[in-house]
């Protein structure tokens, strides 16, 4: 069976640094994935390949979509985004001065799409108007429990609620593929646990494929089905979360002693 995502032996070179070397991996549909290893093991590096914002030196990316074979190492960042491929980033990148609303609007296309906001809300098949976006936002907004929060500039929020709103904005573009860079960076251990719960949510309501990047094992272990773990730009370890969790060079290069 032909993957999702398909990555094979992707190398990124930075002058004499190989921040990504020789990298494989695969996402298949509605699966979700983590991306772990420790700073500069070169995950964001990798993120920002997927998603078209730095070319790979090297190696080849596949999306396999409705049959069709999409070359991602020949396209764009924007047209990677409009294949599907959606990210937030480790350092929040939100319209500071818009509402919350405003904000989702924003990151939302009014082209012809059937995407999951308008099967699963049973929305019109495209928005027509700025009402219907505005029904499908306010949908959204109340799954993340931004209802509150609509008509509050960006920059007032608490950290963690604009994490939040950071997700709803790549979700609020439909994406088949879900990148979280760090989305529990900075929040409280009841926020990440809210948050732990709010992507299994979304990403089986939505039946999207979520690939993230945290630190933050207890949301790891408890959320991925699957972990892939870089260390040094090289894939050291792929398995489940008891795979990872008992894995030698894992413990040795990552995890360290004392991790339960
Ligand atoms: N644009 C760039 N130019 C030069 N070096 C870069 C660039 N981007 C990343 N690097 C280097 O590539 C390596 C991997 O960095 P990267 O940010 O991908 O790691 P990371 O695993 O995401 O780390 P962290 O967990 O700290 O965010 C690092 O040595 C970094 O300094």
């Amino acid at each position: 069976m032909e993957h999702l995502l398909q990555v094979e032996h992707v190398v990124r070179k930075f002058g004499g640094l190989t921040a990504v070397n020789d990298v494989s991996l695969h996402l298949d549909k509605h699966e979700l994935v983590a991306l772990i290893g420790p700073n500069g093991a070169g995950k964001t590096t990798l993120f920002n390949l997927l998603t078209g914002m730095v070319q790979v030196t090297s190696g080849k990316i596949d999306l396999h979509v409705d049959q069709q074979n999409y070359d991602l190492t020949r396209k764009s960042a924007v047209q990677i985004a409009d294949l599907g491929l959606s990210r937030t980033f480790q350092n929040i990148r939100l319209f500071k001065n818009l509402t919350v609303m405003d904000n989702v609007l924003t990151a939302m296309t009014n082209e012809y799409k059937e995407g999951f906001l308008t099967t699963v809300f049973r929305l019109p098949s495209f928005y027509r108007t700025e009402k219907e976006m505005r029904v499908a936002a306010e949908k959204l907004l109340d799954i993340f429990d931004l209802t509150a929060n609509k008509q509050t500039l960006a920059k007032n929020l608490p950290y963690g609620t604009q994490r939040r709103l950071e997700i709803v904005r790549a979700l609020a573009t439909e994406p088949q593929i879900l990148f979280l860079d760090e989305p529990a960076a900075g929040m409280n251990p009841e926020e990440t646990a809210d948050l732990t719960n709010l992507i299994k949510h979304i990403q089986q309501e939505f039946q999207i494929t979520v690939l993230l990047i945290e630190h933050d094992m207890s949301l790891v272990m408890n959320l991925a089905e699957r972990i892939y773990v870089l260390d040094q730009g090289q894939m050291l370890a792929t398995g489940t979360p008891e795979e990872i969790r008992s894995n030698p060079k894992v413990i040795e290069a990552y995890l360290g002693e004392g991790e339960d």
